[in-house]
């Protein structure tokens, strides 16, 4: 029923106006599956490889889709991945181009979803999810990679944690991203928006922190719920020469870990993605011994989704939590298995976008059926509520 019949891929524009790799994967009883890659600017060292989208798709219709077409079923995700990886045969997806895997991994598992008539999150996470919800992590304010002349930080992000549903934390994150710009307007600070939507103000760190505080407990105040907030700080696009670059201030390694310690404190920060450099595994440890009994130290650029990088953190007890993006590593089953071998170990797994999207609501679905307990979408504009909206759909039961 679920043995696929086609692939067909093709180029669509992703939310910077880039080309990305789309999907669709037809199965013998008329299953439908269409999905699309994302794109990352501050990319980790350690990623599966993305070719330019018009190589990436001529290299998959050459060697992957023969091996998928007439022979794999699509309800069977682990043999889907299996055969793309062995179609691409590297380490990394040079070959087909993780941005193709992707694509077509995330494809594949909606047309098994359409055949089994079983919402996307059921079908990859079991008959008894959906009845958890992860809190969205909302970028509010932000510089970094994803905006010029903004923030060094890269991701303020608020983060609704006593929201009593889903609904109600989107909400509540669209509510802090609105008064953040209503604070930086009677600041008279000028924002424009940055990649994934959150305001990019010419301002200090120091002055995000306040704005962010404001905000948050602003809006706290009006919904009657705890709002905290957390950082991406994306720390190895400011390393550089063994030091951390702020503007034209740096800080040692020591410096850095002392000044996240102390913002977890001042700030009661629920959460740091990427504090360190993406090969500081003793530093990303220092803290977490520090902090991580009140915060969660999540490793993106440092883990890369790769469960080889996970168990070397793992090993030396570098971070409490994971961020899990599947086009970091290539395919669904693998993004699956470093969750897995992040909740044995007591690590949280955390879901998220990438700074280039598209419509693709994946991620929603991927969040439930992982139980995640956070997801990154961005908060507002098209390609971010795509994600949230689909969340809010599969609360209501109405997918
Ligand atoms: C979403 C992020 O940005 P990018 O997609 O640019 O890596 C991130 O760093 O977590
Ligand atoms: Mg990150």
């Amino acid at each position: 029923m679920t043995r696929i019949t086609s692939v067909a891929l093709r180029r669509v524009l992703d939310s910077r106006g880039n080309p990305t790799v789309e999907a669709d994967v037809l199965t013998e009883s008329g299953g439908f599956g269409r999905a699309a890659a994302p794109s990352g600017a501050s990319t980790g060292e350690y990623e599966a490889i993305e070719l330019p989208p018009t190589e990436a798709i001529a290299a998959a219709r050459r060697h992957a889709v023969p091996r998928l077409v007439d022979e794999v079923h699509a309800g069977n995700q682990r043999e889907v991945d299996a055969t793309l990886r062995a179609a691409d045969g590297s380490e990394n997806f040079s070959e087909i181009g993780a941005n193709s895997a992707v694509a077509i991994s995330m494809a594949a598992a909606k047309a098994g979803s359409d055949v089994l008539g079983a919402p996307l999150y059921q079908h990859l996470g079991g008959a008894f999810r959906g009845d958890n919800f992860p809190t969205p992590l909302g970028n509010v304010i932000g510089g970094g990679e994803h905006a010029k002349e903004a923030t060094n930080i890269q991701e303020f992000l608020a983060a609704p944690v006593g929201a009593p549903s889903v609904s109600e934390a989107v909400f509540a994150n669209a509510k802090v991203h609105a008064r953040a710009s209503e604070i930086l307007d009677e600041r008279g600070v000028p924002a424009a928006k940055g990649d994934e939507g959150a305001w990019a103000p010419p301002v200090s760190d120091a002055e995000a922190f306040e704005i962010m505080g404001e905000a948050v407990s602003d809006v706290e105040d009006e919904l009657g719920f705890e709002i905290g907030f957390g950082l991406d700080i994306a720390a190895s696009e400011m390393f550089e020469d063994g030091v951390y670059h702020y503007g034209d201030e740096t800080k040692t390694t020591d410096e850095q870990i002392d000044y996240v310690a102390e913002m977890v404190d001042e700030y009661d920060l629920v959460y740091v993605e990427d504090p360190l450099d993406e090969n500081d595994y003793e530093g990303f440890a220092e803290l977490t011994e520090r902090v991580g009994d009140r915060t969660l130290i999540c490793g993106d650029d440092l883990f890369v989704t790769n469960v080889d990088r996970l168990q070397d953190g793992i090993d030396v007890g570098a971070a409490n939590s994971i961020l899990i993006k599947p086009n970091q590593i290539g395919t669904l089953t693998d993004a699956f298995d470093a969750v897995e071998l992040a909740s044995r170990n007591g690590m949280d797994a955390v879901i998220s976008h990438r700074s280039g999207e598209t419509e693709d609501a994946t991620i929603a679905h991927l969040a439930v059926a992982t139980d995640a307990p956070f997801i990154k979408t961005g908060t507002v504009q098209g390609e971010r509520t795509a994600k949230l909206n689909e969340l809010i759909r599969i609360a209501d039961d109405a997918v």
